[in-house]
């Protein structure tokens, strides 16, 4: 973040807001999860039981660090309508009180799925990769720019469209998992549009120099590595035994 007016750098002057906005969006639409062979598969139809109940056991591991990362974002600002905007995402997460909110909803997909609560919370049947992954990405939000943090979350950008195809395949492929399981899907077609507009206008007042503006890419860059690898680890399965 930089309140300088913006300098050539040794890779040119900055971009402009419209060519910048383009080479963000272009990230996702390049290296999205989406076309992860095991997403592209989920979506086919193609999976079996256990691998779909694999899917939503090592998912719930990061959406459960998504709100502490979005702490560990919040604390960096120091503008209370900033912080008031970024705690609406911890909240969408947590709910306002017990038995709301995206991870009380996982946890629903769950047992829709046949995994009880207490299975999923217990997290033994996470795998390594997807603890590595997210660690990954809560370690770059703790460690990184607030420009970087928010940059990272613009993954969301193409999340309203990978929601609305999930909900499709899960209802035409998976029917044995109840209609209900998939309201954190479905909830999260608004909230994740809002969410990646609100950091897409913060990121774009923010970046004024080039060196920023590539940060913001490559940070872009590395969260879709993130969940690249998070989809490896799950595709890969437990130790000594191959999908
Ligand atoms: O299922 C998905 O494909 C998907 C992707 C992403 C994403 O692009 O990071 C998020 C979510 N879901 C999600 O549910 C969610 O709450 C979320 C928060 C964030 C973030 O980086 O702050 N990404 C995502």
């Amino acid at each position: 973040m930089s309140t300088a007016a913006p300098t050539a750098t040794r890779t040119g002057g900055p971009w402009s807001p419209d060519e910048f906005t383009g080479r963000l969006r272009a990230v996702p639409a390049e290296r999205y999860h989406d076309r992860h062979p095991f997403n592209v598969r989920m979506h086919e139809g193609t999976l079996e039981p256990g691998e779909l109940r694999r899917w939503i056991i090592n998912r719930f591991h990061y959406q459960r660090h998504i709100p502490v990362k979005d702490a560990l974002i919040l604390a960096k600002f120091d503008d209370s309508s900033l912080r008031r905007s970024w705690l609406r995402r911890i909240q969408d997460h947590d709910g306002l009180v017990e038995g709301e909110g995206g991870i009380e909803r996982w946890l629903r997909l769950g047992e829709a799925a046949g995994i009880d609560r207490a299975r999923l919370r217990s997290g033994t049947e996470v795998l390594p990769g997807v603890r590595l992954a997210v660690d990954g990405y809560v370690n770059f939000c703790r460690l990184g720019s607030p420009l970087e943090a928010v940059a990272a979350s613009l993954t969301e950008l193409a999340a309203p469209g990978i929601m609305r195809t999930r909900i499709e395949a899960f209802e035409l492929h998976y029917r044995w998992i109840a209609a209900d399981g998939l309201s954190y899907f479905r909830d999260r077609i608004g909230q994740g549009g809002r969410d990646s507009e609100e950091a897409l206008a913060l990121v774009i007042a923010w970046a004024t120099t080039r060196r920023e503006q590539e940060a913001a890419v490559a940070a872009l860059r590395f969260k879709c590595d993130v969940l690249w690898s998070l989809l490896d680890a799950i595709d890969h399965g437990p130790a000594g035994e191959r999908p």
